[in-house]
């Protein structure tokens, strides 16, 4: 037997082996760095800085510190947007291209399409708590969606959450009040919170769950939590991962936040569920002394009141689905509306001769009365509504929004390709000259109808536009206007900062990291 013919072959096949496991692991390392590098020269097409890491992307935008994220987007809008002919502009954040619409023109080209409606992955870490309710979901099941919950925002629906408004309203007044005899001087922001807190507990679920008196409620304290953990997430690259994610301390933590919150908003639902059956088998047996007039006018709709009525027994929707939808209105409708009342606040009481006027709208609409605002006062507040408007253009709720595009999208002439993201910064948008001159004054008779009819339709986008725009729009401006009427009819307000001396955050919304410091003068004897 010649066993050194037989060892020479064993020898040969296996240098076969690793001959050709390395040729097919090299042709495949040379394939994909090809790829990767024809993939960034296409993104690099785009006007935008430069990739300071070859074939990796760009290693300064990874780390850079929360506060420092406005400002920087800021520059980077400044020094390429005017430049850019189609209006898009591209960064890299690390790996990621990140593509941004700068221009009135390039916005409604990506806002007002059909098809570029599926939200980025950065609204992914919004999917343990919201699921894919109508912020997050996409394709059939959003036009479903938005189709079957559009009728729930109905001006006649809206009417009837005017006496929720004024309610909390009341109470924060109280507490302001409290505060002021004590110090005049307080940082707003957490009242006002608080308040809309409350606000949307009782108008999306039907619940009031007395934040503003009762601060330690678990449910509240969750919602700050999981609002907390999301954008924790958001702006730490490395958590990005989903098994990085739960490696970390917050992974439990988010366990726990989703339970209290899952938990409340099914026990809501199951509760309220069973209080419609009731009514209907009361109103089936008038027999119990129980007229349907009487027990409808005795009690108070909420969004939950109708997607139940939606459902049609859970035929249209189910239980979970209910529960994404709630879930969605927490979390969109309370600190979107409390930063937009702070900002305006802010603003108003940086500049005396505009609460002068809003003053002078507040006594002709509600003279010295004290009665709570009616739909008909807040339709009056013309003035206000364009101090809102103003503040949401410098300091949008939501400062930016982005969208990921299924297919190779040409904006311009310039080409998105398919699978990455598109991202608006309204912060930025809201201040180019040509539609806002001397962007950064805060001058509330911009919005007077005449000098907003002659702007681009999405030169200002706080609310985003087209057909993903808020569904709560008309809610919100109302609730604004509620809650910021009663303040300035029971206080002068006076800012205490500087707008130059407030930090940013550009977080779920746009935050002062501080605080929003105002002195309050009681406008009546207590
Ligand atoms: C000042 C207050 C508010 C501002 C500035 C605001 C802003 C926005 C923006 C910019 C979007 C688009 C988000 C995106 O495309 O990623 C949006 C969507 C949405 N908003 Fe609002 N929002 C406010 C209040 C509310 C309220 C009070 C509710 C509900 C009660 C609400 C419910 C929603 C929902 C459900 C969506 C998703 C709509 C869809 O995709 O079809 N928002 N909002």
């Amino acid at each position: 037997m010649d066993v050194t013919s037989g060892g020479e072959s064993s020898v040969w096949i296996s240098s076969f082996s690793v001959y050709t496991v390395t040729t097919i692991l090299v042709t495949l390392v040379v394939l994909a760095v090809v790829k990767r590098y024809n993939f960034m020269q296409r993104c690099n097409k785009v006007l935008g800085s430069p990739t300071d890491i070859p074939l990796f992307g760009g290693g300064s935008l990874i780390f850079v510190p929360p506060e420092e994220i406005m400002n920087l987007l800021l520059l980077l809008h400044v020094v390429f947007g005017r430049l850019s002919p189609s209006g898009i502009i591209r960064a890299w954040i690390g790996p990621l291209p990140m593509f941004f619409a700068t221009t009135a023109e390039a916005v409604e080209a990506v806002l007002s399409s059909n098809k570029i409606i599926t939200k980025s992955r950065e609204y992914d870490f919004l999917h343990p708590w919201l699921n894919t309710g109508l912020l997050t979901s996409t394709g059939s099941k959003w036009q479903t969606r938005r189709k079957l919950l559009t009728p729930a925002f109905h001006f006649k629906i809206l009417e009837d959450f005017v006496h929720v408004f004024n309610e909390q309203s009341l109470i924060l007044v109280n507490k302001l009040n409290q505060a002021v005899a004590k110090d005049k001087d307080l940082n707003i922001f957490p009242f006002v919170t608080l308040c809309t807190l409350d606000i949307i507990c009782e108008t999306a679920m039907g619940r009031n769950v007395e934040a503003q008196s009762k601060t330690d409620s678990a449910y509240v304290q969750a919602v700050y939590n999981m609002s907390q953990l999301i954008q924790h997430r958001q702006v730490r690259f490395y958590l990005w991962l989903d098994w990085m994610f739960k490696l970390s301390s917050h992974w439990p933590e988010q366990r726990k936040t989703l339970g209290i919150l899952h938990g409340f908003t099914n026990k809501v639902i199951q509760e309220r569920k069973a209080e419609h059956q009731q009514r209907s088998s009361d109103i089936a047996e008038p027999s119990k002394d129980v007229t349907e007039d009487a027990v409808f006018s005795k009690r108070r709709l909420a969004f939950l009141d109708l997607l139940i009525e939606f459902s049609q027994g859970g035929t249209v929707l189910s239980a979970s689905d209910i529960r994404e939808e709630v879930d969605t209105f927490m979390f969109e409708g309370h600190d979107t509306t409390s930063a937009a009342i702070t900002w305006s606040i802010f603003l108003i009481g940086s500049h005396p001769e505009v609460q002068e006027m809003v003053n002078e709208e507040l006594d002709r609409v509600f003279g010295d009365s004290d009665r709570p605002a009616t739909m008909a006062d807040l339709s009056e507040l013309k003035y206000l509504e364009c101090c809102v408007k103003e503040a949401l253009r410098l300091y949008p709720s939501v400062p930016i929004i982005s969208r990921t595009c299924v297919e190779d999208t040409v904006i311009g002439g310039d080409e998105i390709p398919a699978g990455t993201s598109v991202s608006i910064c309204s912060y930025y948008l809201h201040r180019d000259p040509k539609y806002f001159p001397d962007p950064e004054l805060y001058q509330p008779k911009r919005f007077l109808a005449e000098h907003a009819e002659r702007r681009h339709p999405y030169s200002y986008v706080p609310f985003s536009a087209g057909p993903r725009n808020c569904i709560g729009q008309r809610f919100a401006l109302m609730e604004e206007k509620a809650v910021l009427s009663a303040i300035l009819r029971n206080f002068h307000v006076q800012s205490l900062d500087k707008r130059e001396e407030i930090i940013l955050l550009a977080e779920l919304i746009l935050r002062p990291r501080d605080g929003i410091r105002v002195r309050l003068e009681p406008k009546k004897k207590q």
